[in-house]
């Protein structure tokens, strides 16, 4: 749909027809308490009758609302357009350091987690950066992404790029001095996410539940832990964050419950793809890419076998958990704890 024909449609339509056709208008509605507008006739002629003391109170006047509600409707389904449409990733493969060929392309259906493992400085990161800027042979990897098996052109990479990848990256380092609950409202309202307050709350429940240690809706931004600006950011892509691909820089180092966050942002079908060391992450996702100086060297299906091999791995991650828990809270790591453990 072409952006003026909601002009055209805000300006002719009457917001009962507007209404069945995109029912999350009220929703728009409903933020600026008007959802007892009268709907037989376009926005703008209802708006005119009787809201003013609204109009006043939320500080716009009649044209910026209709504005607002343009842009509320060409966001919403300009997300929801890229989150429906995309049923495949493909990455093509390019070169290696050495500048010999990837013998490897990947195709990765909605709905597919994949970690990415390699030693350090390999290309991980590079990896998933070629995925963020929806690479057109023109990074240093020389790698193509094609969504839906097609090629995208320049004009909708730009346009694109921002909607259909979501990156958590190592380092959340915020800029801004707002408390959480600022920043969650800060999101919702660029993003013009529907009941706001509610997915607001949600957010913050479920960071909390992921971080180790909890904090506080007044709690500022800059002074939470890296293990709890991850866990905001997660459940801030989680929860108000309609990109089909989601893109996760090394988990493991932020202190949080790992497979649960991974979990929750692979909700609704979205594509996943995590660059991990941990073993318990890496054997969670369906395939796993490896990675070798700078190039896919391999991509491994993961086995029965690996899957079951999960139980195991998730003991001795809770062991580490448990000395890390141990050490945290200033007690001491005695002979004993292993003998508990049969471990000695
Ligand atoms: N195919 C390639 N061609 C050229 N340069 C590459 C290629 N792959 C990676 N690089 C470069 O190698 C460097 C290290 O890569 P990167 O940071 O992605 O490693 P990593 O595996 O994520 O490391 P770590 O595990 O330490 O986070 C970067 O400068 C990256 O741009």
């Amino acid at each position: 749909m072409m952006i003026e024909d909601f002009f055209s449609i805000l300006h002719n339509q009457n917001l009962d027809e507007i209404l069945k056709t995109y029912p999350i208008v009220m929703d728009f509605l409903a933020n600026y308490r008007l959802e007892d507008i009268a709907k037989d006739k376009p926005f703008i002629e209802a708006l005119d009758q009787a809201y003013d003391e609204i109009l006043e109170e939320f500080g716009v006047d009649q044209y910026s609302m209709l504005l607002s509600l343009h842009s509320f409707l060409k966001t919403f389904t300009s997300e929801e357009t890229a989150l429906a449409s995309v049923s495949s990733l493909t990455i093509l493969g390019g070169f290696n350091k050495s500048r010999e060929a990837e013998n490897v392309s990947l195709k990765i259906q909605s709905g597919e987690i994949i970690s990415i493992v390699g030693p350090t400085g390999s290309g991980k990161s590079r990896l998933l950066n070629d995925i963020e800027c929806l690479a057109q042979a023109d990074t240093p990897t020389g790698r193509k992404i094609l969504v839906n098996d097609s090629e995208i052109d320049e004009d909708s990479r730009f346009e694109i790029e921002g909607k259909l990848v979501a990156q958590l990256s190592q380092n959340m380092n915020f800029v801004m001095d707002l408390t959480v609950q600022e920043f969650l409202e800060m999101h919702a309202k660029s993003r013009l996410t529907p009941k706001a307050e509610t997915v607001i709350e949600k957010c913050f429940t479920c960071a909390n539940d992921l971080a180790g240690e909890k904090f506080s809706k007044d709690t500022k931004v800059t002074q939470l832990s890296g293990g709890q600006s991850r866990a905001l950011m997660i459940a801030d892509t989680a929860f108000m964050s309609n990109s089909p691909i989601v893109l996760i820089d090394e988990i493991e180092n932020a202190g949080i419950d790992r497979r649960q966050a991974i979990e929750l942002l692979a909700r609704n079908d979205k594509i996943i793809l995590v660059s991990t060391h941990d073993p318990l992450l890496a054997l969670s996702a369906d395939k796993r890419v490896v990675i070798k100086n700078g190039g896919m060297y391999k991509i491994i299906e993961t086995s029965e076998e690996e899957k079951q091999s999960l139980a195991a791995i998730e003991k001795l991650d809770n062991i580490q958990h448990m000395l890390r828990q141990k050490l945290r809270f200033g007690h001491c790591i005695t002979e004993d704890i292993f003998e508990n453990l049969h471990i000695r």
